[in-house]
């Protein structure tokens, strides 16, 4: 309820208690500056810094950081500071003995007895007599003793040229050490005041405003976390596709109709109408509605490529267009198929029509390329097409695979293309996403000849995979819809989910899509960049 929340009082709490805070005041209140090391010694430096945090953001106190190194005894160190040398206790030994056999000294002196008999002869401390050890000195002093008695008294080193031989030989380490020098702040005070954390209509209307103790803002808090939207992995990779393709200007092919008849989706495509591929293993029927009605355009594709072509740069120019026949391409099509045309022999077998107009979901976004190749019949001229979106296969599911995911499809019309062209293209296309060394292997799609697998090595893997499905496609179906006999097409496709797989690091396709992804991996997943700089 707004209004009625009063202020937050911070609370007062009386001198005595054990808070670090009060301690600090009144320490101050007798001493000022205050060093933390001398005052507080015991506590740590976490804590008084959080108490100083506290007074210091509210101006009562103003502190310096001083940083120090220290040394301090390593636990060897601290046992010749208590018990003396390895050098002293050899010689202490045979000194009170007046002689001591060597193979008697190390039951003796104990594990000290090698370094320091070494040692002592060094400082001419004691000498060899045969097989016996006696003492040469009758008094010492034992200077590595003294110096580290120094060091654990002061936390210091007096010469640092000899720093280093002790820090080698593990008797003293160095440690960092944050100390504070605290003095009184502007806003000084014995005790921590209440503050007002809001200003409320009953302040304004009593006046209490005017004396009020407000908190100041504190600017360096940090945020609190926001729940924002995220862009999920896939759709981070496929804008950075589309602005590769943008930069080349491609156009982007509308492929919003996920149902396709089997027209677009096949007969177009010269899939024989008894393939496997056709089978329901593979492709998932629709059963409600079945059947399309015969192909025909499609006006909201058509007017999103208008309206692309308009924008583009490479579509400018001869604007004369015929108008399509669609009953005529779809007899041309069925003449391929059946009897052979346009000097191809054709499958030769019975075309069933019916097979035509059964409602599939699109098995490859090459439906939608057969589309808008037949619209280029219309106006004929070189054009460059591209699409990225979901497909379906009837497939069973594994960790690489799902009944549905992305294509990255593009077509490339122009005159006089050749295979060399097509691999060229490729070459500097994978070449934007890192990949620099290709491989082509001849394969075999119903509408393209000649087709290639393509292959990258990938350089994490230390393998070639493949990464993508090309061709130029036929010319007995780019006649049949009309397109003019020296215009050649290239095509190639390749999946949205194997590079993203790539980039995340991701090995299982269904941390990526459906119900097992992390929402977590999906809010804090970092932008990519493909093309290289
Ligand atoms: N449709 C092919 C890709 C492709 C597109 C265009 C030409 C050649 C191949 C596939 O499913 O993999």
């Amino acid at each position: 309820m707004p209004g009625t929340r009063g202020p937050v009082p911070v609370p007062v709490q009386a001198n005595g208690t054990n808070d670090l805070t009060l301690d600090i005041l009144c320490t101050l209140d007798t001493q000022e500056p205050f060093h933390t090391a001398e005052t507080f010694p015991q506590i740590s430096q976490g804590e008084i810094k959080a108490a100083l945090d506290r007074l210091a953001s509210r101006g009562m106190v103003e502190y310096n950081t001083n940083v120090a190194e220290q040394v301090i005894l390593t636990e060897e160190g601290q046992q010749i500071c208590d018990e003396g040398s390895h050098e002293w206790k050899v010689w202490e030994a045979v000194k009170s003995k007046g002689r001591i056999h060597i193979k008697d000294l190390d039951r003796i002196v104990g594990p000290s007895a090698k370094v320091g008999q070494g040692n002592a002869f060094k400082l001419k401390w004691i000498k060899k007599d045969g097989d016996a050890l006696t003492p040469v000195a009758n008094e010492v002093t034992d200077s590595t003793r003294d110096l580290l008695r120094h060091v654990s008294e002061n936390n210091t080193f007096p010469d640092p040229k000899q720093l280093k031989d002790y820090q080698k030989r593990k008797l003293v380490t160095s440690r960092k050490v944050i100390t504070y020098t605290v003095r009184k702040g502007p806003r000084w005070a014995l005790e921590i005041p209440v503050e007002v954390t809001d200003l409320t209509a009953e302040m304004l209307q009593d006046g209490s405003w005017q004396t009020a103790n407000f908190k100041p803002y504190n600017f360096k808090a940090l945020g609190e976390h926001q729940y924002a939207g995220a862009l999920h992995p896939l759709n981070k990779v496929r804008e950075e596709f589309r602005k590769i393709f943008f930069s080349q200007s491609f156009i982007e092919m509308p492929t919003a109709r996920f149902v396709d008849s089997g027209f677009w989706n096949f007969d177009t495509l010269f899939v024989p109408q008894q393939h496997p591929a056709r089978d329901l293993q593979d492709t998932f029927y629709v059963s409600d509605p079945k059947e399309a009605g015969p192909p025909g355009p499609d006006p909201a594709a058509d007017k999103a490529l208008d309206e692309m072509e308009a924008d583009s740069q490479m579509y400018q120019g001869d604007k004369t267009s015929t108008k399509l026949d669609y009953q005529k391409y779809y007899d041309n099509v069925k003449a391929v198929h059946q009897d052979g045309a346009f000097g191809s022999i054709g499958y030769r077998y019975p075309y069933t029509d019916s097979e035509t107009t059964r409602l599939v979901l699109r098995t490859h976004t090459t439906a939608v390329s057969a589309y808008c190749l037949h619209r280029l019949a219309a106006n004929p001229r070189p054009c460059r097409y591209f699409s990225i979106d979901r497909v379906f296969r009837n497939e069973t599911v594994d960790a690489t695979h799902l009944a549905e995911f992305h294509q990255i499809e593009g077509v490339i019309a122009d005159y006089g293309l050749t295979l060399g062209g097509l691999m060229d293209f490729l070459g500097k296309f994978f070449n934007k996403l890192g990949i620099t060394n290709l491989r082509f292997k001849p394969a075999y799609n119903p509408y393209t000849e000649p087709s290639m697998e393509v292959f990258g090595y990938h350089e994490g893997l230390g393998k070639w995979v493949e990464i993508g499905n090309s061709g130029m496609f036929r010319p007995e179906m780019l006649l049949a819809m009309g397109l003019p006999e020296d215009l050649r097409c290239y095509g190639f496709g390749l999946s949205l989910e194997r590079p993203t797989m790539i980039k995340y690091g991701v090995s299982n396709i269904r941390e990526l899509l459906g119900h097992k992804v992390d929402l977590n991996f999906i809010e804090s997943n970092a932008a990519v960049r493909l093309e290289k700089e």
